[in-house]
């Protein structure tokens, strides 16, 4: 992977807009900033980390409280970013995740600010969190099943993921969201208990097709749950049909949801295609790292660093000029459609997703 440090011979210059939306070649505005405020976890899902031996960026490497304000209110301010969500790794190991929530809302009181969490230790911070003003969170719950989750996540508990979701929804953060990955063979026979309990929970449920972007590099397309294997799996119990509700860049296509042969409907369920459904023409993302790179896309193979900009006493409008330059070179798409990965086109980043920021 290339890091840009600051060669202006590197990034474009030519065709770079000077000011407004952040926005790339093929026309896209970026209007959501996902920002990884670590690449720490205290779980290990098969789909995003080796079991051992992770190797995480030094303290002072990471982005501090005041640099992910700066760069949130440039965002917002030269951009016009709507939403700010707050990834990881799991942001729940930062122990000044509150005081950063709380800034964030001071700065841009008008900006909701949301976090992707596996819920671990949530239980006990959902309310301090709702209280600095955390409006919304989605949670990664793969399996009802404690055994499949001991499988899945390798640590942590099923139980108090499980104390997370209530305990956010006491708290008033609501919807909450839920992730779940499929793993052929693993948890993909789960599809419909999981529906049931999201329903009976008060919970959005989103299935997500894994990605190519585990540590391992163990992913293959055959062994892959696609949408269409999870559709199926859904139709042994509940009847789906499309959410019209427009999508506008959101990565879940919804569907509505009725008890099989009933006509009230239930709720929604999500499905997260990004393989075989691909919804890179309508992205809407800028991505900061922990460690302050831009990455334009999930799937890049360069980043640029903001990081270095910040600490070398740069003023706002350098870093909104080198993160334009960022953006205006993202690419079409990820590749990894049966194209891609036919053709050999498709090279899988060198990051997994929780050093990325997902
Ligand atoms: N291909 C692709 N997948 C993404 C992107 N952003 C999120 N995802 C996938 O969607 C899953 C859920 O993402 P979340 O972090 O919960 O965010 P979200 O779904 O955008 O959040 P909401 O705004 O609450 O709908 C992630 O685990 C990724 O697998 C993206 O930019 N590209
Ligand atoms: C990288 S995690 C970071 C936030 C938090 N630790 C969590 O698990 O929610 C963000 C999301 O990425 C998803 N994810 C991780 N690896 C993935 C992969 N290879 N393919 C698809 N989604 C993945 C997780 O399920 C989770 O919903
Ligand atoms: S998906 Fe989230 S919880 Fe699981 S290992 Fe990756 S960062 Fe950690
Ligand atoms: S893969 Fe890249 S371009 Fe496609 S939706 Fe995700 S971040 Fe956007």
């Amino acid at each position: 992977m290339s890091v840009f440090l600051g060669n202006p011979q590197v990034l474009p210059s030519r065709g770079v807009p000077t000011r407004g939306p952040l926005t790339d070649r093929f026309g896209r505005t970026a209007t959501d900033l996902r920002i990884s405020i670590t690449d720490k976890c205290n779980l290990r899902c098969t789909y995003c980390m080796p079991a051992e031996g992770m190797q995480w960026l030094p303290r002072e490497s990471l982005l501090t409280v005041a640099e992910i304000v700066r760069l949130a209110r440039i965002a917002v301010s030269e951009f016009g970013v709507r939403e700010i969500r707050l990834t990881g790794g799991e942001p729940l190991i930062r122990p000044d995740l509150e005081d950063l929530v709380r800034a964030l809302r001071r700065t841009m009181p008008g900006i909701p600010v949301s976090m992707t969490s596996n819920g671990i230790g949530l239980a006990a911070r959902a309310q301090g969190l709702a209280d600095a003003g955390m409006n919304r969170v989605n949670i990664s719950l793969d399996t009802l099943c404690a055994d499949t989750y001991a499988t899945l996540a390798r640590r942590g508990k099923l139980a108090e993921a499980l104390a997370g979701v209530a305990a956010a929804q006491r708290a008033g953060m609501n919807p909450v969201k839920l992730n779940a990955v499929l793993m052929r063979g693993v948890n993909d026979h789960e599809a419909p208990q999981l529906l049931h309990w999201a329903l009976e929970n008060h919970c959005d449920l989103r299935f997500i097709e894994q990605m190519p972007l585990d540590a391992d590099h163990g992913w293959t397309r055959e062994n892959m749950v696609t949408a269409a294997d999870i559709r199926e799996s859904l139709a042994a119990d509940f009847d789906l049909a499309p959410d019209r509700v427009p999508r506008a860049g959101a990565p879940a296509e919804k569907h509505l949801v009725r008890r099989r042969g009933e006509e009230r409907v239930l709720g929604t369920v999500g499905i997260i295609a990004s393989v075989t459904e691909p919804f890179c023409e309508d992205c809407t993302r800028t991505r900061i790292t922990a460690e302050g790179h831009v990455r334009s896309c999930l799937f890049s193979h360069h980043e640029t660093d903001l990081m270095h900009l910040l600490r070398s006493g740069a003023s706002d409008a350098d870093v909104t000029r080198r993160w334009r330059e960022a953006m205006w070179v993202k690419p079409r798409a990820h590749g990894m459609d049966h194209t891609g990965l036919d053709s050999g086109d498709y090279v899988q980043p060198d990051r997994s997703m929780s050093a990325i920021g997902g």
